[in-house]
């Protein structure tokens, strides 16, 4: 066995995890709050996500430096800090502040209770490209979009000291806006009570996130616009049948229309909350609880009102072999970008269903916020 190093030769070089399967691996470990080292324009530190941070790693952090907390614009705004970066702010941590302090000026459920939080005090000056990488990061594994950076000096080094996960943003940021490679991993035949005969394929993202499905119904022709429908995952509304939203309706009354229509294509995307996840979706439910409503929540939070790639549904329809759809929607934002993305939108065709006493003021702020057509 030797131990001396030399240069790998390519074949083996190809063994190691590429820019796509370390930027999987981070999102993992900020789930569990194992720091990250990020690295670009000319500085390094480390990142950890600060809703799964414990003290101990804290401590850790401390003991590196001086910490520095990155929220997005948004949760800026909420808590009067200026976003001297425009979408992102930085933020002082005090030496005092403790991870409860963090997480409090992180996430908004406590913000009616204690309004004053804080001392909340912006950072100016030099880059903030590390700190908003981190924060697109935690958004990425679907945790708070706030994150803990420490600046350090020699990267690789504490990398390779401690296992952790190296990204430089060079490469993971042109990673991170691609439109990730689809495999079309199994499909096999599924009758349905709403639609009659169809196929469910899955389909496989090959940087290690949610799968997405798409839903054949009959056997719509290639050469024709076929019934389409991209419905984003809602586990409140699809299954438990839940009356804030209209999503349960919808699916259904898509599936009845395809099936009446002999074909089509719902595509279910793993796109829950609008892109932040079931647990941020409940953050948001919790804050609508408290008087806001869908889009001020989503923005408490820190995110924006719509946080969904919906490059993924034309990718998905163009691997089935459609080029043109008539699309059940009542979001002008899905004709739109499937039309970017080259999917000729020849119709779109409303689907106004599941309005209930308990949604109408769900569906109205989506009308006069996010554009959405009555
Ligand atoms: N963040 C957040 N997401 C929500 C809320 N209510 C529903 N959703 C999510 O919103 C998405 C609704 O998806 P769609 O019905 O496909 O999209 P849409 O933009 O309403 O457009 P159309 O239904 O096609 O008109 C699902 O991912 C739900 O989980 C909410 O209050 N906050
Ligand atoms: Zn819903």
């Amino acid at each position: 066995m030797t131990l001396s190093p030399s240069a790998p030769s390519p074949a083996l070089a190809a063994l190691g995890p590429g820019v796509t399967e370390r930027l999987a691996r981070a999102r993992g470990d900020l789930r569990m709050g194992v720091p990250v080292v990020l690295a670009g324009d000319g500085e390094a530190a480390l990142a950890v996500a600060i809703e799964a941070l414990d003290p101990a790693r804290l401590a850790g952090l401390r003991a590196l430096g001086t910490p520095e907390l990155a929220l997005t614009g948004h949760r800026a705004e909420t808590l009067k800090a200026f976003a001297c970066d425009g979408d992102i702010a930085r933020i002082a941590v005090p030496a005092s502040a403790d991870t409860a302090w963090l997480r409090a000026i992180a996430d908004p459920q406590d913000d009616l209770r204690v309004p004053m939080k804080g001392p909340v005090r912006g950072l100016y000056g030099g880059s903030g490209a590390l700190h908003r990488a981190a924060v697109l990061l935690a958004k990425s594994a679907r945790l708070l979009p706030a994150a803990l950076l420490v600046k350090i000096p020699d990267p690789l080094a504490l990398a390779g000291e401690y296992g952790l996960t190296f990204l430089r943003l060079d490469e993971t940021l042109p990673a991170m806006s691609r439109l990730v490679p689809l495999d079309d991993v199994v499909a096999a035949r599924l009758p349905m009570a709403l639609a009659g005969a169809g196929r469910l394929h899955i389909f496989r993202p090959d940087d290690g996130g949610d799968e997405h499905y798409a839903i054949e119904i009959g056997q719509p022709s290639r050469d024709l616009p076929v019934l389409t429908r991209l419905h984003s995952a809602c586990f409140t509304g699809d299954v438990l049948g839940s009356l804030k939203c209209d999503c349960g309706p919808q699916l259904h009354a898509a599936l009845s229309q395809m099936g009446e229509a002999g074909g089509g294509v719902l595509l279910y995307l793993n796109q829950e909350g609008r892109g932040i996840g079931l647990a941020n979706k409940m953050r948001a439910y919790s804050l609508q609880d408290q008087g806001f409503d869908t889009v001020e929540a989503n923005h408490r939070l820190g995110f924006e009102d719509d946080e969904r790639d919906f490059r993924i549904g034309a990718e998905l329809l163009r691997g089935l072999g459609f080029s043109q759809v008539r699309l059940l929607t009542n979001n002008p934002r899905k004709v739109a970008m499937l039309d970017s993305c080259g999917l000729k939108v020849v119709e779109r065709v409303p689907l106004q269903v599941g309005k209930t006493r308990e949604n109408a003021a769900y569906l109205a702020t989506k009308a006069a916020k996010s554009g959405h057509l009555l």
